[in-house]
């Protein structure tokens, strides 16, 4: 039998710090068990350097942990527990590429505009790193998020604040009304498989090909749409003069990182049409310093600071004149002077609307104080959700975390589905003509007119987990004796596509006295609201995107963050992935540990993940040990939660690593405590003591180690003795854990 074994993935930013504390406490439990804890490297620079192993020196060269993990996420065997990462935009890759040279790792420039062969192969290299590029790789299986019983039932009790809602709050939602993705949409089933691939035929009839293979199994469903460049411009150009007349901050709320080739476009024409007359009138230097506006805002700011004084006044003037006569921007930092126009990573839809949302639909203005917004969400395909939520809110005020029903998500994600596959399937249109999925034969399968400068998006879902997901929502309903609502457009070309198949395979399953609808989104998102409302809770059973952001949108209202949610991907070959929370890699509270030594970061989402991890590993393998650290940890994590020894905010209080020896502490009593297995009792009842007598002294010394700046010795890349010394400043609580 192969010896049990969870993987545990080091990854970025706030995870990562958490991580160099955590897993040493994981892996002294687990040893105790006969379960191995084993790590893989599938950070942003431990990704940079797998890509470029021939610029490396023998010691610097690393295995590439994302190409092992995708391997074994198709073994039965596997057991990874996945924490967030980094999602890199291009400014994020540049500075990690920049920080890996510093330390003399020899990895190439990002050549963003390639003048050559050799240029173009880096750039495809980097590409692969770009964006999301980790979890479409590892999600080999759907998603099922819910907030645990426990969980939620601390919320109630201990209801976060939340900010009021007005009935006249001129914040709202706008989206265009025609010329995006959903109005254009077109797709279709192939009934066998096929090999088809992407043109692009212009008016003179050259052909261009985009993508020359794609092979389509039998079943699978293919989308093309188009977001048409002129409707986008021009929506913004409305929507800007709209802000300004109702005199509320404008924001644009896009997802940059997931769908790295198109939203970057989008954020870019947000920015050349907020700032037109500065394109207008300097548009030479602006070419001249090789400005890429879909970096963003920022980056066209330092390249203008950066010029000789001569050339920079004009342009600089130009562009205060356009901060005073267009509408106020949102910010994402108003002490630093960052708008939400200025880097596409830092405005991202999903963690960026439900905050707006749970703070009474108000965003930071420049002065630091609170508006109401127009929020920018020009795809129709999801905006309705978020225009759903506003609206109620308006009409009904804010939730109250108290009483409010729950909203688990089971979501169609296997398999690189749906939108969040697409990166190799969208192109930014050289000119006007038509984009066409044609097979061998030069069938088409389906066409679309694009004028220059129109982004084409082919999209592709497959049956196999189309089916494990409709299997998944009727288990989770039946499970949870919940009702469960279908989000799907009957409107939408491709939603009609996969309603066909829900109809279908749900009569494969026993669905007697169960609550299953089908209902457009808004409409979807109303009853769900009227039923949260009533202290209901209803299963949303969704495609990818929307998964995406109903995990945020819901836990956010519920329980303040995403971080607490259980997040399970039972993977279609048998094994598990776990992830820890819903949400990110929370750059901010890495700001915070470098200038206090105070780690906010909640690791609940890791405790949670860990649980079903063990739990799983104990079912497959009949390991009894494995249960007994589950179901003990299950208990050090509710009795975290009593007696509230989660991170506070601030320094002089609990944080992370006070978290970490919480959990270290109770769940060492749980293990002493239980009976079923006298080794594992015994192991752990001197630790338990050890633990027990010396929390005040523990304590304290955590305590001590906060309040002062802590040197990293790199952001990306940082260095592992700093930050283990940093992470773990209690020698008490180390040596206590070196004795078992
Ligand atoms: N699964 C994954 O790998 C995911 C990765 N990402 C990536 O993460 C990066 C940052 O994303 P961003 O959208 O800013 O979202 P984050 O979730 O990192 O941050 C948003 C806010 O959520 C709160 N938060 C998140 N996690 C925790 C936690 N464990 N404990 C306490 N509070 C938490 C914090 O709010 P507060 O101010 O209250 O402390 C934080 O500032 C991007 O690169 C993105 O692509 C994003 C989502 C998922
Ligand atoms: O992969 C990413 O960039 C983010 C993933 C995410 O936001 C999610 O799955 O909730
Ligand atoms: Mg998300």
């Amino acid at each position: 039998m192969t010896t049990p074994k969870i993987i545990y993935t080091l990854t970025d930013e706030a995870p990562s710090l958490a991580t160099y504390s955590l897993l040493h406490i994981i892996q002294a439990f687990t040893k105790a068990a006969g379960v191995t804890v084993e790590t893989s490297d599938i950070s942003l620079a431990g990704r940079i350097l797998a890509n470029f192993p021939e610029h490396l020196s023998a010691a610097q060269k690393v295995t590439d942990g994302l190409a092992e993990l995708g391997a074994l996420t198709l073994k039965p065997e596997a057991n990874i527990i996945k924490l967030p990462n980094i999602s890199a935009s291009v400014p994020q890759l540049k500075a990690a590429i920049k920080e890996l040279q510093s330390q003399g790792y020899k990895v190439p420039d990002f050549p963003e505009n390639p003048q050559n062969e050799a240029e173009k192969e880096i750039k495809a290299r980097y590409g692969k790193v770009l964006g999301s590029a980790v979890n479409p790789v590892l999600r080999e299986g759907n998603s099922d998020r819910r907030a645990a019983a426990s969980v939620k039932q601390y919320a109630r009790k201990h209801p976060h604040r939340m900010g009021k809602w007005a009935a006249n709050s001129r914040t709202r939602v706008a989206h265009m009304s025609s010329g995006d993705f959903y109005g254009s949409e077109r797709s279709m089933t192939v009934p066998e498989a096929v090999s088809t691939r992407i043109e692009f035929v212009s008016k003179d009839g050259k052909v261009t090909v985009l993508k020359d293979k794609l092979a389509l199994q039998a079943g699978e469903i293919i989308d093309a749409a188009v977001m048409s460049r002129r409707a986008l411009r021009k929506f913004y150009a409305e929507q800007i003069a709209a802000a300004k007349k109702e005199d509320v901050l404008l924001s644009l709320h896009l997802k940059a990182t997931m769908m790295k080739v198109s939203d970057p476009i989008m954020f870019g024409h947000a920015v050349s049409v907020f700032f037109k007359n500065v394109f207008d009138k300097h548009g030479d230097l602006l070419k001249e310093l090789k400005i890429n506006v879909n970096n963003g805002f920022g980056d066209m700011e330092a390249k203008v600071l950066a010029l000789p004084e001569a050339k920079r006044a004009g342009i600089v003037a130009d562009i205060a004149d356009c901060f005073r006569n267009q509408p106020p921007l949102a910010m994402v930092n108003s002490d630093k002077g960052i708008t939400n126009l200025h880097v596409p990573s830092d405005v991202i839809v999903d963690a960026s609307m439900p905050p707006m949302i749970r703070d009474g639909g108000k965003m930071w203005g420049a002065d630091g104080k609170p508006y109401d917004t127009l929020a920018m969400i020009p795809d129709r395909c999801y905006a309705g959700v978020y225009d759903a939520t506003v609206e109620d809110c308006k009409k009904n005020g804010a939730l109250d975390p108290a009483t409010m029903g729950s909203v688990p998500n089971v979501g169609l994600m296997a398999q690189k589905a749906e939108e969040y596959g697409s990166h190799d399937k969208t192109f930014e249109i050289a000119g006007d003509g038509v984009v066409r999925i044609v097979d061998t034969s030069g069938k088409v399968l389906l066409a679309q007119n694009v004028e220059q400068g129109d982004i084409f998006r082919a999209c592709q879902t497959k049956d196999a987990p189309v089916q494990d997901w409709v299997k998944l929502a009727v288990s989770r309903a039946r499970l949870s004796g919940t009702p469960a609502i279908f989000w799907l457009d009957k409107n939408r070309a491709h939603d009609a596509q996969i309603i066909a198949k829900v109809d279908r395979y749900l009569k494969d399953h026993d669905t007697n006295g169960l609550d299953i609808k089908i209902m457009e989104p808004a409409d979807a998102c109303r009853a769900t609201l009227t039923r949260v409302r009533q202290g209901k809770d209803t299963i949303s059973v969704t495609g990818n995107v929307l998964r995406d952001y109903l995990t945020d949108l819901f836990p956010i209202l519920e329980l303040n963050t995403s971080a607490k949610m259980l997040s399970i991907v039972p993977l279609m070959n048998g094994g598990g992935m776990f992830e820890t929370g819903a949400g990110g890699s929370a750059p901010k509270h890495v700001q915070q540990f470098q200038q206090e030594g105070y780690l906010r970061w909640d690791s609940l989402g890791e405790f949670l993940a860990l649980g079903v991890s063990l739990e799983h590993l104990g079912q497959k393998f009949n390991n009894v040990k494995a249960q007994i650290l589950a179901e003990t940890l299950d208990q050090a994590n509710a009795r975290i939660l009593d007696n509230n020894k989660s991170p506070a905010r601030k320094v002089g209080e609990i944080d992370n690593r006070g978290s970490h020896f919480y959990l270290a502490l109770y769940w060492a009593q749980a293990l002493a405590a239980q009976t079923r297995d006298k080794e594992i009792q015994a192991r752990f009842t001197p630790l338990a003591k050890a633990l027990t007598d010396n929390e005040a002294k523990i304590n304290e010394e955590l305590l001590a180690a906060q309040g002062k700046p802590v040197d990293m010795g790199g952001y990306y890349h940082p260095d592992f003795g700093k930050i283990s010394k940093a992470m773990r400043p209690s020698a008490t609580l180390n040596a206590a854990l070196g004795a078992i």
